[in-house]
């Protein structure tokens, strides 16, 4: 069994585990159980013949392992038998960084079954997980660990409750974003593709994109204007009149030489997915260096989306539950130029969608979770308010284009002094 996953195990009842129940999350932890004390009620709604599992994936190979969760999730989809509950679920040591893993928890309904075990086995011997597997106790919601178990090792017998843990202050995904969802230096989003080589050929063609060493940017002669919004606030129409009205030069982020990668990309886990829209950032900013020496430059999003979205993502639930403002994940990486100024469109939902429809382009994964999950949409926006470095300066996009337009300019013109 990976080494990792036998020091996880050592460390199994010092862990809290959390579930999303009901979009709202649940945590939990195990305690050992002496003597003949009844379990205390955690989960309700659970049946005596109810079956609960914690799955983790544990893989000491961080690459491997972003990979295998997706894959994870759509075999257990696949191959569970009727009457299995599948919800996502993570690990986490109190207070200590990247110490969060994700799994999932299952509750099964129908009698034991084999089936789910052996499903487990032979998952786990692809990637190491770790598993343990509960059992409601007489009904009452209680729940007791009936063993853990990776599937590469033999069974360890334990006698644990499950037990209530306090809601930590903040989301424990945060504990693990820097540099796995957010990336706050080229070096390690580089060197997430380089690890990808064995896995994801194209990998090679985006490192072969990339400037040798960062080079250090002088800062640009002219000024940078980043202009950020969701989709269809009005970002492409307003950065191509500025650039018209400025005489400026029109970047975007990701820039158009990874263009070609770009959707292969965004079907890759996070882990993946934030580090190449981070590579992007990176040679777009290449790009601003060399361009803001000779014009203005304006830039169709940069690091406010790449952050913003990737913060998002990596939590779940209402907008209290992301990183508290002020905290390092916010930070603008020290190795990434910093625009003059960063523009944030906004506008009401019902306009935006209306503009999205309007526009007839196919919408993408992440414009159309922002139209299913309205709590998705509130973190990005609020992700974004939260982001330091050149904060964001809020225009709202909903009057006319050429209002928008001129509403900038004066924005621009006030703090730019063009
Ligand atoms: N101020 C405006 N008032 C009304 N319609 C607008 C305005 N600005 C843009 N639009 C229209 O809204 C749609 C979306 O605009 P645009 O493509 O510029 O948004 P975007 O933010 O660049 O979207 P994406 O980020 O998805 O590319 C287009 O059909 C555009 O013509
Ligand atoms: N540009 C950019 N887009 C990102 C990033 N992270 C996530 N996204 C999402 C935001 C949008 O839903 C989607 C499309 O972004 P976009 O740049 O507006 O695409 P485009 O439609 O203008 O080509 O990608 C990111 O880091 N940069």
């Amino acid at each position: 069994m990976a080494k990792h996953a036998k020091s996880l195990l050592s460390r199994w009842s010092s862990r809290v585990f959390l579930v999303e129940v009901d979009e709202k999350p649940l945590y939990f932890r195990l305690q050992e159980r002496h003597g003949g004390e009844r379990a205390p009620r955690v989960f309700g709604r659970l049946r005596e013949a109810d079956r609960c599992y914690s799955v983790l994936v544990c893989s000491g190979d961080r690459i491997k392992g972003a990979k295998f969760y997706p894959e994870l999730r759509n075999k257990l989809a696949r191959d569970l038998p009727p009457g299995c509950d599948l919800t996502t679920m993570g690990s986490f040591l109190p207070r200590v960084r990247d110490s969060f893993i994700r799994g999932y928890f299952l509750k099964s309904s129908v009698e034991y079954s084999p089936h789910i075990e052996r499903l487990l086995r032979d998952l786990g011997r692809r990637e190491p997980l770790l598993v343990c597997s509960y059992t409601a106790a007489d009904g009452g919601g209680q729940l007791w660990t009936q063993r853990l178990w990776s599937p590469s090792q033999d069974e360890t017998p334990s006698d644990y409750f499950v037990v209530s843990s306090d809601e930590p202050e903040c989301h424990p995904s945060a504990l693990s974003m820097i540099n796995n969802d957010v990336f706050h230096s080229f070096e390690e989003a580089r060197d997430v593709f380089r690890k990808c080589g064995g896995i994801i050929p194209e990998a090679a063609s985006v490192l072969e994109m990339l400037p040798g060493s960062l080079e250090v940017c002088q800062k640009p002669k002219f000024p940078v204007i980043v202009i950020e919004g969701l989709d269809a606030t009005g970002k492409t129409t307003l950065t191509e009149s500025l650039r018209d009205s400025l005489g400026a030069t029109l970047l975007r982020s990701p820039p158009e030489c990874l263009s070609p990668w770009r959707a292969l990309f965004d079907q890759e886990p996070p882990l993946i997915r934030r580090a190449f829209y981070a590579l992007g950032n990176y040679i777009t900013a290449q790009q601003i260096a060399q361009e803001g020496m000779k014009t203005p430059v304006i830039v169709d999003r940069f690091w406010h989306s790449t952050a913003a979205y990737a913060i998002a993502t990596a939590t779940s639930g209402p907008v209290s539950s992301l990183p508290q403002g002020g905290s390092e994940v916010y930070g603008w990486p020290s190795d990434l130029l910093q625009p003059s100024l960063v523009l944030l469109l906004t506008l009401d939902a019902e306009e935006r969608k209306r503009r999205l429809k309007d526009r007839g382009l196919e919408k993408t994964d992440e414009e159309q979770q922002l139209d299913r999950n309205q709590l998705f949409r509130l973190r990005v926006e609020e992700a974004y308010r939260r982001i330091s470095g050149p904060p964001c300066v809020t225009v709202d996009a909903s009057p006319s284009a050429d209002k928008v337009l001129q509403e900038t300019l004066l924005l621009i013109r006030s703090n730019c002094h063009l």
